[in-house]
């Protein structure tokens, strides 16, 4: 394990997306090499392999694991035995599977090989590739077919070689082609930028502060972007927790959130610096489905998030995709349910919900894995003030009750600071103020920054202090105000 001096410098380069892509370019190469293979003149009796010489381009450019190998050979032998005019077509099962997966030893293992600065995979693998293939081919079809040890000796393998010559020269000769048609398409990196590593597997990484979510000198930016949206951040949320984060639009608090779940940096694109660490692990090393048991995230549409007919089939399929056990499921709806008052609605259609009830659900998807932190980006955005009052209750009630942290990015803070312990603020990804309430509400009004987002009562009260009146608690609701104003203005 290496240990790492400042964290601040520690990166985490990601592509989006693009965990697909292995298919979509196999599947491409294979159907160009069906074709070549149908249609290709064969020059004294031989032809280059062209199946094999196309797999191979695709396992080089797309770098996929054991399994996927597997998959492409079985699909290339699928392919083969369809199209092959040889004997024994059946023997393409076990040769072209042994192939891909040579070739994705040598892509694994020999990439540092290099000639004049150029990759010298396509050519290791067109040769090695074919070789393993076709002498798997050759050995099953001699004793398939009883076919003499002089002719398997001199003609079989001897062809196999010069097979394996032949596709060492025409497997680079289509993957730099394809590399070029594919990186001017966006589908793949360029080789500079597949040289990014994005392991953080070997580092010892700790965080330095408490806290269930610790961000150390967190910066990131996105893909293609110039300036960083989280720039040097360092904050932590502790158990217990209400915390309200705030800013103007753009400021980076959903980036912020994002990075609290693990979607930054696995699932957009871009370079993070620093680290964030979640229960003490880094997020670096961890998948966001891990994450998901721990922090729970509620995006703004959060619509999007439902995916099922009914209430329950709702909140079960969230279980299921977390691998929670099937005896455990209905207990575990039973007790999401509770929390967010929707137990009557349990076999209700998701359609047949107001805006929300449905929201209701997407708290209860979250919490039935029943993590630790509850992250709200922008809940209130689409409720009405009552709606908004009632949102607020549940969550309390979920801090208080049941002890979920709270996290919320929010614009419009009236409703929810009555029960926040802590309110930060956040501006062109810089952490201006964190601390409690007041405090960062008086750093707003200040400093005049976000006033938009300040209640309009507490902003009376600093137009009143500025006059010369003082008063002992922040006006953070109507009440506070009222009892306030009665007791200065009594005799
Ligand atoms: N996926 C993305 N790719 C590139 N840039 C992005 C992406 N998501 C956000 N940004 C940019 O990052 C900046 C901060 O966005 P973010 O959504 O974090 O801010 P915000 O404070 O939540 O804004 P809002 O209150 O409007 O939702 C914005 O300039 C935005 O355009």
């Amino acid at each position: 394990m290496k240990t790492v001096a400042d964290i601040s410098k520690l990166e985490f380069h990601h592509r989006q997306g693009g965990q697909f892509r292995w298919i979509t370019i196999t599947t491409l190469m294979l159907a160009i090499g069906t074709i070549l293979h149908l249609v290709s003149p064969s020059v004294g009796g031989v032809t280059p392999n062209w199946t094999i010489a196309t797999y191979c381009v695709a396992i080089c450019l797309t770098k996929p694991s054991y399994k996927q190998a597997l998959g492409i050979g079985l699909v290339a032998a699928l392919v083969n035995v369809l199209t092959s005019k040889s004997g024994f077509p059946y023997g393409n099962l076990i040769s072209e599977p042994l192939g891909a997966l040579t070739c994705t030893f040598i892509v694994k293992n020999l990439a540092f090989i290099k000639f004049k600065g150029h990759s010298c995979l396509p050519v290791l693998t067109g040769f090695a590739a074919t070789c393993m293939s076709g002498g798997a081919f050759v050995t099953i079809l001699k004793f398939v077919m009883n076919l003499p040890t002089v002719v398997y000796v001199t003609a079989m393998l001897p062809l196999v070689v010069v097979i394996g010559a032949l596709n060492a020269v025409v497997t680079p000769l289509m993957y730099f082609p394809a590399l070029r048609l594919f990186v001017s398409r966006g589908i793949l990196d360029s080789l500079e930028e597949q040289e990014v590593t994005s392991d953080h597997s070997m580092y010892d990484l700790k965080p330095t502060q408490d806290g269930l979510i610790s961000m150390e000198h967190l910066s990131y930016i996105y893909n293609k972007q110039k300036t960083p949206v989280l720039d040097d951040v360092t904050m932590t949320v502790n158990k217990g927790d209400f915390l309200v984060i705030t800013g103007e639009s753009g400021s980076g608090k959903s980036s912020l959130c994002m990075a609290m779940t693990g979607a930054i940096p696995h699932y957009f694109g871009g370079v993070m610096k620093g680290m964030v660490y979640v229960d003490g692990q880094a997020t670096t090393q961890t998948t966001i489905s891990q994450l998901a048991t721990r922090v729970g995230a509620m995006l703004d549409d959060y619509d999007s998030q439902l995916v099922a007919m009914t209430v329950e089939e709702e909140i079960a399929f969230s279980l299921e995709n977390q691998g929670v056990a099937p005896d455990k499921i209905g207990q575990a709806i039973t007790e999401a349910l509770e929390k967010v008052n929707m137990t009557p609605y349990r076999h209700r259609q998701v359609t047949k919900l107001s805006g929300g009830q449905r929201q209701r659900l997407v708290i209860a998807d979250v919490l039935a894995t029943n993590p630790d932190i509850l992250v709200f980006d922008e809940p209130t955005s689409a409720l009405d003030p009552e709606g908004t009052h009632e949102f607020y209750e549940l969550i309390h009630d979920l801090n208080v009750k049941y002890g979920h942290t709270i996290v919320v990015i929010e614009h419009t803070l009236e409703a929810a600071l009555p029960y926040a312990n802590r309110l930060v603020l956040i501006d062109h990804g810089h952490i201006l103020s964190d601390a409690d309430v007041e405090t960062t509400l008086r750093y707003m009004y200040d400093h005049n920054i976000c006033t938009s987002a300040i209640p309009k009562i507490f902003a009376c009260q600093m137009d009143l202090e500025k006059a010369g009146c003082h008063f002992d608690a922040p006006w953070l609701s109507t009440d506070v105000a009222v009892a306030a104003v009665q007791k200065a203005v009594q005799p």
